[in-house]
């Protein structure tokens, strides 16, 4: 049956296997997968290219298996939830009686992912026939980087055969009217800052403790911060275009059974940041900054990058998808949600990271999109939402876009 109440009710169950990291529930989610795409007689099959993170992979096969094919991406696993900050149990997908559907995943991103397959049911039904093939890829890990996910299947010989001419992954929701395009992301340099110095009696001033180094830097940091948030605050840039940095950990002290010695200044400290870097911006200005104002071996300090990821292709430039004529894909986009009476707002740089930088490295355009609006962004946050009128109106945009780029004949030159 293809009412609203079954569609929403097959979303429910796709929201109710709890794939949080770090124990996602995988398998569940790939039978899952695959006996819906069975129900709509896609072809489908499971890759594992890491034992126990399977990547599910549809076909509906176009007229014209010659033509460049199209990706639509999505990721199974969702982030870890604090049970008791949620009004509703974050895995039952409860339907409050304004029809906001709670569950962690609702935005981020199980919503796509089936929303795809049931624009495709609806597609096919009506008898539509692409002359593009259409892939559907649901993978494992993105929140913890994709390696073992999107990064392995983009290297793949699987993938190089099914010669992709554009990807489609997520985007984020919009609080107002216009939907939300992502043509490039920022890299996440997630950085580790360490203070050495003298310890000391806790009654005593001297120079150079650990504390007071670490503390230097993190005034730096701060300024920093707030300049870039500034320039967003006052709408001079948006959230993609700016370097964001928040202190994720600090750690210093001396533990003791009753808490921490209060008497002895520490002779190291350590504060973690997480810094994510615009495809556009210094990144060699940046890494000054950090060695001579961040942690300056002057002060007695060091760093280090626990993951410092860079979006760049082989010649060095920031990897980013056309927005411009120069990419049908984009415009073909935009004429697809404007034919269903609805409008994409500014391309967008995606604040975080995704999967979708793995497609863009291979020189392939890369949209995020993920149709929620008048919808607050709650990924990753408690009580994370999707209106199931929203939810309903996406697979619509959806049919409409698959239909675009199905349909579209020419042969995509970069
Ligand atoms: C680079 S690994 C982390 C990926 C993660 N993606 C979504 O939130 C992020 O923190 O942006
Ligand atoms: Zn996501
Ligand atoms: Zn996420």
């Amino acid at each position: 049956a293809d009412d609203d109440s079954s569609i929403v009710s097959r979303f429910q169950r796709y929201l109710q296997i709890n794939t949080a990291q770090p124990n996602p529930n995988y398998y569940e989610a790939a039978d899952f997968i695959v006996s819906q795409a069975q129900s709509i007689s896609l072809h489908s099959q499971t890759l594992e290219f890491v034992k126990g993170k399977p990547v599910v992979l549809l076909k509906w096969p176009g007229s014209n298996p010659n033509l460049p094919s199209i990706l639509l991406n999505s990721h199974t696993d969702v982030v870890p939830v604090e049970h008791h900050k949620w009004t509703h149990p974050p895995f039952d997908a409860h339907v409050d009686g304004s029809g906001d559907i709670y569950a962690r995943g609702s935005q981020d991103m199980k919503c796509v992912g089936l929303q795809y397959l049931e624009a495709i049911r609806r597609l096919k039904s009506s008898g539509f026939q692409p002359l593009r093939t259409v892939y559907l890829s649901f993978v494992p890990d993105e929140e913890i980087g994709g390696h073992d996910g999107a990064e392995k299947f983009a290297d793949s010989d699987e993938f190089k055969k099914m010669n992709v001419g554009i990807v489609l992954d997520e985007g984020l929701a919009s609080p107002n009217e216009n939907y939300r395009a992502f043509f490039a992301e920022r890299s996440p340099w997630w950085l580790v800052i360490r203070a050495t110095g003298a310890p000391g009696h806790g009654a005593k001033l001297y120079d150079n403790t650990a504390m007071e180094n670490i503390l230097k830097s993190i005034e730096s940091v701060r300024r920093f911060r707030a300049a870039q948030f500034d320039l967003v605050k006052s709408g001079l840039k948006s959230e993609g275009e700016v370097i964001s940095v928040n202190m994720v950990f600090l750690k210093a002290g001396t533990p003791s059974p009753t808490g921490f010695v209060m008497n002895l200044q520490p002779s190291e400290a350590e504060a973690g940041f997480d810094v994510r870097v615009p495809p556009t911006a210094d990144q060699e200005s940046l890494e000054k900054r950090i060695a001579e104002e961040w942690a300056p071996a002057s002060r007695n300090m060091t760093f280090e990058f626990k993951q410092k990821v860079s979006v760049y292709d082989e010649f060095g430039k920031p990897v980013l998808t056309a927005t411009d004529s120069s990419n049908p894909w984009w415009t073909l986009l935009e004429g697809a949600v404007k034919k269903v009476n609805e409008k994409l707002g500014r391309p967008e740089i995606f604040p975080a990271s995704t999967d979708a930088r793995y497609f863009r490295q291979l020189g392939l355009p890369a949209i995020g999109f993920s149709p929620m609006k008048n919808t607050p962004i709650l990924l990753h946050d408690h009580n994370e939402f999707l209106n199931q009128a929203e939810y309903l109106r996406g697979i619509e945009i959806y049919e409409s876009i698959i239909k675009a780029y199905a349909s579209f004949e020419r042969t995509y030159k970069r």
